[in-house]
């Protein structure tokens, strides 16, 4: 009886520890697990609908992961949608901070665009198998040669299937607050196929996402879609300028976005 009143004297505390770091697994199991239960759905949907492996099933997927965004507290806020009303195939290139941008991504993207991943992505499960069948592209980051002959195949279908590509020329995921330089590949895939690039800038997810600190709260992203960058006329000796001039661009815009972001509640850490 006597050890009754300890309960909350225990809780409280128990609570108060857990609270913010709570949030953060819940949060985080709950996207992987309803990202694979709505992957799960999709599977019989795209498979009845096209046979198979079709950049087609992206509308399906796209219109799957629309409200999930809610369920997480996040608010996206695009700019810009005007560049993407361009005709035929282009590079997509964005920023990558966390497996989070499958969100925004599918809030501006465009019907016949699918993505760049690395090869790994295609052993996540009911996801992976969702990859596939969004035609999505895998390649080996490890092995370049292999990547770059992935994607020179890519430029040749991008052009003959009308396809877009979108690329995150990172290379990997970052969190540290600013871009990490960029990789060559999707240059030379715009060049290749002739095609433009379009940059997009998600603006920096440190006001309600650290995954050090363990903190996932609501916040706002913005988005911006930045005008697009010819690549007609040049040529492989050209990707360098290309590369550097879309970083500058970029980076630019990451910084304006990001020192402008609503915040949800409490000071940014920096
Ligand atoms: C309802 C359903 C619910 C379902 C829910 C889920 C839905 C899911 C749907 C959707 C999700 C989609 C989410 C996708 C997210 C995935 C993200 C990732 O996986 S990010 C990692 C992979 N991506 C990349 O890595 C691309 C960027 N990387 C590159 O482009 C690299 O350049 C790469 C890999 C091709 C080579 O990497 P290097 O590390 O060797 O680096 P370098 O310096 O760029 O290249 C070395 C030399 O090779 C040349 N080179 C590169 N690419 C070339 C090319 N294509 N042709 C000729 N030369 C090339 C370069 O110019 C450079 O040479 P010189 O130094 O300039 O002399
Ligand atoms: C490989 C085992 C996978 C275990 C299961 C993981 C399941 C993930 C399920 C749901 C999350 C939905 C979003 C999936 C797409 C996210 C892709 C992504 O962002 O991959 C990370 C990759 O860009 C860079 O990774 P690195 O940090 O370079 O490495």
């Amino acid at each position: 009886m006597d050890v009754l009143w300890m309960v909350p004297l225990l809780l409280i505390p128990l609570l108060m520890w857990t609270s913010g770091a709570f949030v953060f697994y819940f949060k985080k199991f709950f996207y992987v697990a309803w990202m694979m239960c709505l992957a799960l759905l999709a599977i019989p949907l795209c498979i009845l609908k096209s046979g198979g492996r079709d950049v087609e099933n992206m509308r399906l997927i796209r219109s799957l992961v629309r409200h999930v965004k809610y369920l997480l507290g996040l608010r996206f806020e695009v700019s810009g949608w005007e560049h993407l009303q361009t005709e035929g195939p282009y590079v997509i290139i964005s920023n990558h901070q966390s497996s989070l941008d499958v969100l925004g991504l599918m809030e501006i993207l465009p019907d016949r665009c699918t993505m760049i991943a690395k090869k790994e992505l295609i052993y996540a499960g009911t996801v992976g198998l969702i990859c596939w069948l969004g035609g999505i592209v895998f390649i080996n980051r490890k092995k370049t040669s292999d990547a770059k002959s992935v994607m020179a195949d890519a430029a040749e279908t991008m052009l003959k299937d009308q396809i877009r590509l979108w690329v995150f020329p990172e290379g990997t995921r970052n969190q540290n607050g600013d871009l990490l330089p960029f990789k060559k590949g999707a240059f030379h895939l715009a060049v290749q196929a002739q095609v433009p690039i379009i940059p997009v800038v998600f603006s920096s997810y440190r006001s309600f996402y650290l995954r050090k600190e363990k903190q996932f709260k609501s916040g706002t992203i913005r988005l911006k879609i930045l005008p697009k960058i010819e690549t007609k006329g040049l040529t492989s000796d050209d990707v360098s300028d290309l590369c550097d001039k879309s970083f500058n661009v970029m980076h630019s815009a990451f910084l304006e976005t990001s020192s402008s972001v609503p915040q949800s509640n409490g000071p940014v850490s920096h």
